[in-house]
């Protein structure tokens, strides 16, 4: 086996280029080769050795085409399990989820056709804000952020209306058919969890506006790191939407925080990673938890994201579900998905504080 690139970190500082500058960490990645990264890139990484890899195997596994099953005990088993994921990890792997491996293969080929268009090509897709409806860029938020990230991305709005790049030539095809299809599991997932609380499968779609819902594709990819240990990818953070669906390619950096220990992700072939995001924590009030997460990089491999956030309607007023107060006190204040958002966007950079903090009504006295 050959032995692993090295990189000679020299005395000097390395330069302290922003990302606004680089523009593209892939492109910047390319010519940089196993020279120090830009010292702007520096995260702080708590130890690697405080990641619980006995944990990996424990992550819960939801069968879909059991909670699919006609069979009532089978279906009523499978929504017990998904209540229990949501509950324990708000993190789970969906296996059986129908969607074809051919259609998650054109996906993740024009997602990597996509990064590989010369940066030029990309410039008319260049970030315009959180509404903007298709919008590329690097790190996280290069206007505001004091440490980048490892990351070229490219977010597209693609409901209620459906919004994609022209290129590369058949993207946009594949993409829409992959987004219902999404849309279509996390609907299904979103009934069985409603189940789950006791309610009505529909009381959960209903009172989220599901039907003209927002959902958010995107496309990450993060360049091998000549330094992995040194950056991130992605900070650690929560999704503001209801369920994150996410595919990715064989190369593993997702990790989920489970009791205080960062875990790494090892996803079953072909199943999609799904995890509990900020509005279904509060419609559940409380009983689904919304999972911290982050991305780290390797020094060998580029690694593709594909999550598909799904969430409420965005002028929906969202608080914990009306039925479920008929017996327990309200935990999360009620606000409109809009607004929300929004205020993710603000105070994302406030590393002890995500956006269900400001929102979560103290019941403690
Ligand atoms: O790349 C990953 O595995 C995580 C991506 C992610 O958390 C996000 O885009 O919100
Ligand atoms: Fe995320």
């Amino acid at each position: 086996m050959a032995p692993p690139p090295t990189v000679s970190v020299s005395s000097s500082e390395p330069p302290k280029l922003h990302a606004s500058d680089i523009g593209s960490i892939k492109a910047f990645a390319d010519s940089n080769g196993l020279s120090p990264i830009p010292s702007s890139y520096y995260s702080i990484v708590e130890a690697r050795d405080d990641v619980a890899d006995h944990l990996a195997s424990s992550i819960p596994v939801i069968d879909f085409s059991l909670l699919t099953s006609d069979h009532p005990q089978i279906h009523a088993d499978a929504v017990s399990q998904l209540g229990k994921a949501c509950a324990d990890w708000g993190f789970f792997m969906v296996t059986n989820h129908g969607i074809s491996e051919k259609l998650m293969e054109e996906v993740m080929n024009k997602a990597h056709e996509f990064h590989n268009l010369p940066v030029e090509e990309k410039k008319e897709f260049g970030d315009k804000g959180p509404w903007a409806p298709i919008r590329h860029g690097t790190s996280f938020f290069p206007q505001a952020e004091k440490v980048h990230f490892w990351r070229d991305y490219l977010k597209l709005i693609t409901s209620p209306q459906f919004n994609f790049p022209h290129k590369p030539p058949g993207f946009k095809e594949v993409a829409y058919d992959y987004s219902r299809k999404i849309r279509a599991v996390a609907r299904t997932l979103l009934q069985g969890i409603s189940e789950s609380l006791g309610l009505e499968s529909k009381a959960l779609e209903d009172c989220t506006g599901f039907d003209s819902g927002l959902q958010v594709f995107a496309v990450n990819l993060y360049p091998p790191c000549p330094q992995p240990e040194l950056a991130l990818g992605m900070p650690p953070h929560t999704d503001h939407g209801l369920l994150t669906l996410l595919y990715q390619n064989e190369i593993g950096g997702l990790q989920v925080k489970h009791d205080g220990k960062w875990v790494n992700v090892n996803p079953l072939p072909n199943c999609l990673i799904a995890n509990v995001a900020d509005q279904l924590e509060a419609v559940s009030n409380g009983k689904c938890k919304s999972i911290l997460h982050r991305a780290v990089l390797n020094n060998r491999n580029t690694r593709i994201s594909i999550p598909l956030v799904n969430g409420p309607e965005v002028e929906k007023e969202i608080g914990p579900a009306s039925e479920l107060l008929e017996k327990e006190e309200p935990l999360y204040k009620t606000i409109k998905y809009r607004d929300y958002f929004q205020l993710q966007q603000e105070i994302r950079f406030n590393a002890d504080k995500g956006a269900l903090d400001e929102i979560r009504l103290n019941r403690q006295n």
